[in-house]
Order: C-alpha cells, then sequence, then structure tokens
C-alpha cells in the first residue's frame, strides 16, 4: 500500500510530508503477479481532510473529500496512453500521486507498480527524475531566479556537466529555441517557450516514463504537434507516456489507448481506433466526448450537474 511509507522532502514541487508519515511500517516489496506493464495503477484512491465548508466555521469539523475513487490503469513499453476529461476532474492529482507527490492533507491508498515492483511514497519519490519524468502543468515549476540553462541541464555530477550540456543543446535546437535562452531567466520568455523548456527537463532525464500534465496550451498548433510527437517518439524508443490532456483531437493523433476520465476516476480504457466508431466506445461519457469532437458537430458534453445523463443508459445526452 502506498500510504505506508515515508517521502523524502524533494527540492521541488509541492513538500511531501502526508498524514500517513506518522504510521510506518515498512511497505513490502514484491513483484506484481504477471505483470508485463512499465505501470499499473490499482484501486487508487485519494482523499483530503478539510474542514467541511457546508457548516458554519464554528462549527466545521475535519471531514475526508474523496478526489480520486478506486482508479486503475495502465501503460506499456512503447506506449502513450491519453487521459482526456473535463478540468477540476482530478487528473493532476493523478499524475501527482504516480510522482509520489501529495499534500500534506493528502490520504493515498491503492497499489502502483513500476516495471513490475510494487512503489510507496518514498520508493515513487527516488524515480522522481530517475525513471519518471514529469511534465508539469504550469510554467510557476521553473525556478524564477535561475537561468533557464542550469535549470535544464539540472543538479548533477561534474563528470555528467558536459554530457548534458551537449544533451541540452541537442533539444534547444530541435525546439527551434536559440543559444541565448540558455542565460535567460523564465520571466523572460514567452508562454510557449518556458513550455518547451518544462518539456525538455524530462527529456533531459532519459526516464523510462513521462507524465506531461497538460502540455501543450500556449503551443500554437504547429509546435503542438512537435511537442506531442516528441513523446510519441519517446515511446516508440521504449519508454511509455501518460498524457493528460482535454485536447481529445490531439490525443488522438499521438496516443495508441485513450483512458477516459470522469469525475475522479477513469470510466473507461480502450484503443484510439476505438474513437473512429461511436459503437465501440462503452462508456455513456466516451460517447459523448466523441460527439464533442469538431468533426462530429460539437455537441457539448454536459459534464456538470447532469450526472444521470451519463450514467443512466449507453446512449447519454444528445
Ligand atoms: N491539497 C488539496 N486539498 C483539498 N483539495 C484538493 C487538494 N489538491 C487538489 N484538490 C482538489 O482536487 C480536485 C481535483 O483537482 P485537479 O487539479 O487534480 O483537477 P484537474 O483534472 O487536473 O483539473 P485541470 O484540468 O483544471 O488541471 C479539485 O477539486 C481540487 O480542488
Ligand atoms: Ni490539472
Amino acid at each position: 500500500m502506498i500510504e505506508r511509507a515515508e517521502p523524502p522532502a524533494m527540492p521541488h514541487g509541492p513538500h511531501v510530508d502526508a498524514e500517513w508519515h506518522h504510521h510506518h511500517t515498512h511497505a513490502v516489496r514484491s513483484r506484481h503477479p504477471g505483470n508485463h506493464h512499465l505501470l499499473t495503477v490499482e484501486d487508487l484512491t485519494v482523499s483530503f481532510s478539510m474542514y467541511d465548508e457546508t457548516q458554519p466555521y464554528f462549527r466545521a469539523e475535519r471531514v475526508m473529500r474523496e478526489q480520486l475513487h478506486h482508479l486503475s490503469l495502465s501503460v506499456h513499453e512503447g506506449e502513450v496512453v491519453a487521459v482526456v476529461g473535463a478540468s477540476g476532474s482530478g487528473k493532476t492529482l493523478l499524475a501527482d500521486a504516480i510522482l509520489g507527490l501529495y499534500e500534506p492533507n493528502a490520504r493515498v491508498s491503492g497499489r502502483i507498480w513500476f516495471d513490475g515492483e510494487a512503489m510507496d511514497a518514498s520508493s515513487l519519490a527516488r524515480l522522481r527524475g530517475h525513471g519518471i519524468s514529469l511534465v508539469p502543468q504550469s510554467v510557476k515549476h521553473l525556478d524564477p531566479l535561475m537561468r533557464i540553462g542550469r535549470q535544464v541541464v539540472g543538479a548533477c555530477a561534474k563528470s555528467e556537466r558536459a554530457r548534458r550540456e551537449q544533451r541540452m543543446r541537442e533539444l534547444f535546437s530541435a525546439y527551434g529555441l536559440a543559444p541565448e535562452v540558455e542565460r535567460m531567466y523564465p520571466h523572460e520568455l514567452s508562454g510557449g517557450m518556458a513550455r518547451r523548456v518544462l518539456l525538455m527537463c524530462a527529456l533531459m532525464d532519459e526516464p523510462r516514463l513521462i507524465v506531461a500534465d497538460e502540455p501543450t496550451p500556449g503551443l500554437d498548433l504547429e509546435l503542438a504537434v512537435h511537442a506531442l510527437g516528441d513523446l510519441r517518439s519517446f515511446a516508440d524508443r521504449g519508454g511509455g507516456v501518460v498524457l493528460i490532456t482535454h485536447d481529445i483531437d490531439l490525443a488522438l493523433s499521438v496516443a495508441d489507448r485513450v483512458a477516459v476520465f470522469r469525475d475522479g476516476t477513469i470510466v473507461e480504457e480502450t484503443a484510439s481506433s476505438s474513437f473512429d466508431d461511436p459503437d465501440l466506445l462503452v462508456h455513456p461519457f466516451s460517447r459523448a466526448l466523441w460527439r464533442a469532437m469538431p468533426q462530429h458537430g460539437f455537441a457539448v458534453p454536459r459534464d456538470r450537474g447532469s450526472a444521470k445523463d451519463f450514467d443512466s443508459g449507453r446512449e447519454g445526452i444528445r
């Protein structure tokens, strides 16, 4: 169980120190029975302890709010799996959980396996940047006080510096960033440049799995296609990619499989090609996404406050 681990504090990202910090027991490491996946997430549930905002403040008690519910997902080597769904539905929480990043008030349960090994929060944290890399959703993840070149090269042993600088320059030219950008600070970059830098940071580490949380907003179509093409070729070289996005059209152009995410869980995992024919889609929400695609007439899925439309019957809404 991931809830038992004691995660180390990390220099970047949210401070890792969840409530379950206090219950230590040693997680049992075992191989997943018959697992041939690079990543397997089983029954992942994330809740937050918070004050009940439906009560007046003087009566409010701490309650647990569950945001991810019994979520399962798998990624093979060589595969791009797109996680598509509405905003605010918990997709970033899924990314954070795979990276072993938990807020202090989070309670996490479930199982995560990487390359057949059972993971806990501390082993996931150790893999961060050393096997699993995140392309974060917000460009605010860049350090505002550090020059771009230093951030991309990252903290590394002196002996590795030259090799990493060489790789950075290759990535710079592949992404059409001028060498001067190395000397710049994040506030001097356009949104699109900052996005490319975040992607480069992930590619620098030569991970086995990349979790990309909305990597394309702010990129024009050509750059977005380039960025996704890079994730595709990373997978083609044997890596795995979890591509979180609400742009299903773009996702379908690179993903092997699509995991349809709704209200804190994955309701359907299917081949991208299922979106060529809505009869191959099982869940009403997947069909609603299909209908919302431009070429199918832009029917906007009524995602909020109309759960019944999707949950009662295969056809869902019109
Ligand atoms: N530390 C926390 N405490 C309480 N609630 C939280 C915490 N972190 C996230 N949440 C809640 O979890 C829910 C899911 O948020 P999340 O950012 O994962 O959604 P998302 O699908 O990534 O959205 P977007 O598409 O806007 O990026 C939100 O309602 C958010 O308010
Ligand atoms: Ni998000």
